[in-house]
């Protein structure tokens, strides 16, 4: 899955410079970042509502966008996908629990 995402990562790196009027991933940051997470909330609440209204292909293709939405902030943020990737790496094996409370205590 990663792989997937990765190639993903590269293609929205590249066209960030792009022409917006022929690249949707130059659009959505021309307009800023305060716009792109606009997207992200909202493709989160399609994502909430096809999982509780929908069927499976309408969340199958919410989750994508989201997915999708996520990458270019984090794309616009210059945080990059290994960084979060890493973060889920380092607490594979650890109770959600545990790791609830570590966070508290920080
Ligand atoms: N994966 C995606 C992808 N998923 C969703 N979208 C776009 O996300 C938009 C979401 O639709 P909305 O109705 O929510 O938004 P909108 O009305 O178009 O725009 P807003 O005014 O609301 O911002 C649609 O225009 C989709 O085409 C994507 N656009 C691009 N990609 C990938 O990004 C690559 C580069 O795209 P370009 O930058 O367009 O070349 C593509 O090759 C794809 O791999």
């Amino acid at each position: 899955m990663s792989d997937a995402l990765s190639r993903l990562e590269a293609v929205i790196a590249e066209r960030r410079s792009a022409d917006p009027s022929t690249s949707y991933v130059a659009k959505l940051n021309a307009r800023g970042v305060a716009k792109i997470a606009q997207k992200v909330g909202e493709e989160a609440t399609e994502t909430v509502i096809a999982a509780l209204t929908g069927d499976r292909q309408e969340l199958v293709g919410e989750a994508a966008d989201l997915l999708f939405h996520l990458l270019v902030l984090l794309g616009a943020k210059d945080v990059a996908l290994a960084e979060v990737l890493a973060e889920l790496d380092r607490r594979e094996g650890t109770s959600g629990i545990a790791e609830k409370a570590a966070r508290k205590t920080d």
